[in-house]
């Protein structure tokens, strides 16, 4: 079935992704400090060659008359002292002045794109499966095995595009002797540059490939020692069983790596003998060239080094090939186009309702017509079976999501207790207070003693400042129902502090039937003025809603209280009476 444009798309990239114009979030003053410092470093060694070259004319002219110019040679040793001190200082700071400013770049991406993703205003957006897709891109540049991200790649590219004005000084000197030596020779280097740069291209399109497999070896083995798997890892004996597809996949990864970077080496040195083949040409050239003084062979074999370190020194193109799909994907979050209409609000009088509502994920319809009307202040169960909507409806409810077609008004001060709600590896105390972080001390005491949560937490070992994960020094794991009364506390406080509307998906699951008949009675009390709406598949709870509705084939199928319901004899009656026997026949 098509839903339609349900959906904003993801708007293809326009205009095409610039890996350099990531540079601005570094900041200017870092810019121009990467700029200058570069461009000397690159301009240096062809300067040390220059002033070489001047100090060794000078020495063999000085020879030659026996009256050397000893304040001449003095300056161009200072001058050679200079460079080679400054330069060498700069040299020590290229690396991590480069890295601070990729690392700029990087946190201002991440800040970016948490605003953006945190600024879409309803959830439907966020787990969009291509939203979350362009999100694991962007972030994996950062988790491969080079640990390098669009910051670095914007910086190495920065960096490549200046090697040029290095490549343009070494060749002019080199042309002061015959004037196409400089052309030529800095055309080879570019080449072999060029070459060395595609042989890294595919060295590192091999390691992206094995990162699949590293990963999943890495899966495997985590598996084997993390506290929550290790009690079907060990009753299900699959020690070995996990141990061998972990070196499976992890040797498969490491085999193809290093056979690349042998492959990769061996390549490195064809390139190496290329370069040492130019400048053998080019000295023997230069020395039988007749007219070239002591000076400019010195200047000469300077300026041919300075090239190969240039040409070789370049990263830019290597890292482009990492970084691409992250650029790519940033790009495309950038363009996500702001949503269309607000999410659903009351219209102040204090309604909530649904009206007509059609909702699905994907091409999935789940909701098929909802209409439903709470009255203030209520407690409304909602039953169905696995998979009919439930929580889909009360996301709908807290305006998580927007309905496709239909309309929903609901109470802006919503609070929901989902089934799988979050254990945060925070304290008992914040655990609660997270639902209300205005709540006083009081307010959250008073809420965990309002479900029967007081007695639980004073025994943990740090009492109410323990932190509720076993990863933790003195931390505490907590059973499925002590977490499901931390939950409840968190909606009794919010209703305490201020929620029109509790939701809670299945909050008491894990409860013993006496525990979750106290819970359910016990938050009736504390929600003041809040209408709650409750998901349970427990009938004992359920009967006691002022009304119930079943929700069935997307939608309200039934509608009334427990007696109205049962006496209609639908499927409410018929779910009901089917537990009812169970407990009876169990008893
Ligand atoms: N984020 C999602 N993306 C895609 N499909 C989803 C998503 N959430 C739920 N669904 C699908 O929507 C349908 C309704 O799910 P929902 O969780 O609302 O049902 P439910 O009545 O609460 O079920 P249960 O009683 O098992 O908790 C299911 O088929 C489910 O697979």
């Amino acid at each position: 079935m098509n839903l339609g444009p349900y959906r904003v798309p993801l708007v293809p990239p326009s205009p095409k992704p610039r890996l350099l114009g990531f540079l601005v979030l570094a900041g200017w003053p870092w810019l121009v400090a990467v700029s200058l410092l570069e461009l000397f470093l690159l301009v240096e060694p062809t300067a040390v060659a220059l002033v070489t070259g001047e100090l060794v004319g000078r020495l063999a002219q000085g020879a030659d008359r026996q009256d050397a110019s000893w304040s001449g040679i003095g300056t161009m040793l200072a001058l050679l002292g200079a460079l080679l001190v400054t330069g060498n200082v700069l040299r020590s700071m290229s690396w991590p002045l480069a890295e601070r400013v990729a690392g700029r770049i990087d946190a201002a991406v991440r800040e970016e794109l948490t605003s953006r993703v945190l600024a879409l205003p309803t959830l439907d957006r966020v787990e969009d499966v291509a939203v979350q897709d362009e999100l694991t891109t962007m972030r994996s540049p950062l988790l491969t095995w080079t640990d390098e991200g669009i910051g670095a790649a914007a910086v190495g590219r920065f960096r490549a595009g200046l090697t040029m004005a290095g490549l343009v000084t070494a060749m002019l000197v080199l042309s002061q002797v015959v004037w196409w030596w400089g052309p030529a020779t800095a055309a080879v280097a570019l080449l072999l540059g060029r070459y060395r740069a595609s042989m890294w291209r595919e060295f590192l399109r091999v390691v992206s490939g094995t990162m699949p497999a590293a990963m999943r070896g890495r899966v495997w083995a985590a598996m084997m020692s993390d506290h929550r798997d290790a009690k079907e890892v060990r009753i299900f004996g699959l020690t070995d069983w996990l141990q061998k597809h972990a070196d499976e996949n992890t040797a498969d990864a490491a085999r193809r790596v290093v056979d690349s970077r042998v492959a990769l080496l061996r390549r490195e040195m064809s390139v190496f003998l290329g370069w040492a083949a130019t400048a053998s040409v080019v000295y023997v050239a230069v020395a039988t060239s007749g007219e070239v003084s002591v000076g400019q062979i010195a200047a000469t074999i300077g300026a041919v080094s300075a090239m190969f370190v240039i040409s070789m020194s370049s990263q830019g193109e290597d890292m482009d090939e990492v970084a691409m799909p992250a650029v790519d994907a940033v790009t495309r979050i950038r363009a996500l186009a702001p949503d269309l209409e607000p999410p659903p609000r009351s219209d102040g009088a204090g309604e909530i309702a649904l009206r007509d509502v059609v909702f699905g994920y994907g091409e999935v319809r789940v909701l098929n017509g909802v209409t439903l009307t709470l009255t203030p202040g209520e407690v409304i169960a909602v039953v169905g079976v696995n998979g009919a909507g439930k929580t889909t409806l009360a996301k709908l409810l807290t305006g998580q999501y927007r309905p496709r077609t239909g309309i929903v008004v609901t109470e802006p001060a919503a609070y929901a207790v989902y089934q799988d709600f979050n254990r945060y590896e925070l304290s008992a105390y914040e655990n609660i207070r997270i639902a209300a972080p205005e709540a006083t001390r009081e307010q959250v005491e008073a809420a965990a003693a309002a479900v029967d949560a007081t007695k639980l937490i004073e025994k943990l070992a740090k009492g109410w400042e323990t932190v509720l994960s076993p990863k933790y020094t003195d931390g505490g794991d907590l059973s499925g129902g002590q977490w499901q009364k931390i939950a409840l506390a968190r909606a009794a406080l919010a209703a305490a502090c201020g929620a029109r509307l509790l939701v809670l998906d299945e909050p008491t699951a894990n409860l013993d039937i006496e525990a979750e008949l106290e819970a359910f009675d016990r938050i009736r009390q504390v929600r003041g003025q809040a209408t709650v709406v409750l998901i349970s598949h427990r009938f004992s709870t359920v009967r006691k809603a002022d009304r119930i509705v079943v929700l069935s084939g997307g939608r309200i199928t039934e509608d009334g209280t427990h007696d109205e319901l049962l006496a209609a004899g639908g499927e409410y009656a018929r779910m009901f009476r089917l537990q009812a026997q169970q407990f009876k026949e169990s008893a």
